[in-house]
């Protein structure tokens, strides 16, 4: 397959600079076509930001973002493919369900008004109720119903379960799981629900200061770090290090997270260490904290003895 076929949508050196404020800082990452996409990033990294200007919605201060290798900005293929669900739709606030959905089929080329009544019943949702007289929860509910009757070969979800309870949270996963089987659309959805929604994810793409600092298939990811489980004196003499991310100790044994390669996993087996993968919502955690303390930004303990 081409780099063309395999990439649908990318951006390069893109910066996105408010009043004081880098919020996208020379991001450049490639997104692979037909996949679902996991943008992750600690608050103000810059994910509603990087999604805003992938829509088209708002422009770069300098770099490229190009849908099928072309711009993005002002053009209307582009525009008329890639659907943006908002956690924060301002503008909708005075309108009725039913209105928003005869916006949505009269904007979106592909919109599946069938589709979209149908889940307004699953949901229970209203058509005659205005979009500010709903929960935060329903909010999003209705920015679902946009994004997957949008039918869209690229959709842009910005947190789409914000409000949701477990149960709708874990409907949403489903419907999307069963959409993407059916389609093969291209999805980005930024979350802070991480482990929940991790199993929707071939790539995770992690924003830090508004730099991507990874873009990985999920399986490559999750082999960035590992627990050590063992006899604390084992596991002591790897320390000092900066591979340990973390480091907790229960009496006479120890927990260490370690990242990158380790050159003596065959010794510290045959020492009764486990090794194990790190839970993703952990991963994240370890990982930002990581760059944060390399940034000199570190205030919470990563060493916990007790
Ligand atoms: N319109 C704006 N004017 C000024 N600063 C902005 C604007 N939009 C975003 N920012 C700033 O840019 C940075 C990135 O914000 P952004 O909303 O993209 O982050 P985020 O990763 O989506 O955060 P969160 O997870 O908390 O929603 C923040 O410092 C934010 O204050």
């Amino acid at each position: 397959m081409s780099r063309a076929e395999h990439v649908i949508l990318e951006c390069h050196d893109l910066t996105k600079r408010y009043r004081g404020t880098e919020a996208v800082a020379s991001a450049t990452v490639a997104f692979e076509r037909g996949a679902i996409h996991g943008l992750l990033g600690a608050n103000g990294a810059g994910k509603t930001t990087l999604l805003h200007i992938l829509s088209g919605q708002i422009y770069p201060s300098s770099g490229k973002c190009l849908y099928e290798g072309q711009p993005i900005h002002e053009n209307p293929l582009a525009m008329s493919q890639i659907c943006f669900v908002k956690s924060d739709e301002r503008a909708w606030s005075d309108y009725k369900i039913k209105d928003l959905m005869t916006f949505c089929s009269l904007l979106i080329p592909t919109w599946d008004q069938s589709y979209a009544e149908q889940l307004l019943r699953l949901f229970h949702l209203s058509a005659n109720k205005k979009y500010k007289n709903l929960s935060k929860g329903m909010q999003s509910l209705v920015g679902i119903v946009k994004g997957l009757a949008s039918r869209c070969p690229v959709v842009l979800f910005d947190e789409p379960t914000l409000g949701l309870d477990a149960d709708m949270r874990e409907t949403f996963y489903d419907l999307l799981i069963r959409d993407y089987g059916e389609s093969q659309r291209t999805i980005i959805l930024s979350t802070h629900l991480i482990d929940e929604s991790a199993k929707l994810f071939q790539y995770l793409t992690l924003l830090e200061h508004g730099k991507i600092t990874s873009h990985l298939e999920t399986e490559e990811f999750m082999k960035q770090a590992y627990y050590l489980q063992g006899n604390s004196s084992i596991l002591e003499r790897l320390m000092p290090d900066e591979r340990v991310l973390h480091h907790e100790r229960l009496g006479s044994t120890s927990i260490v997270v370690w990242c990158g390669q380790l050159e003596e996993e065959m010794s510290l087996r045959q020492q009764g260490v486990e090794i194990s993968p790190v839970p993703l919502q952990k991963l994240f955690v370890y990982l930002t904290r990581k760059n944060k303390r390399s940034h000199g930004k570190e205030e919470l303990p990563h060493e916990i003895v007790s």
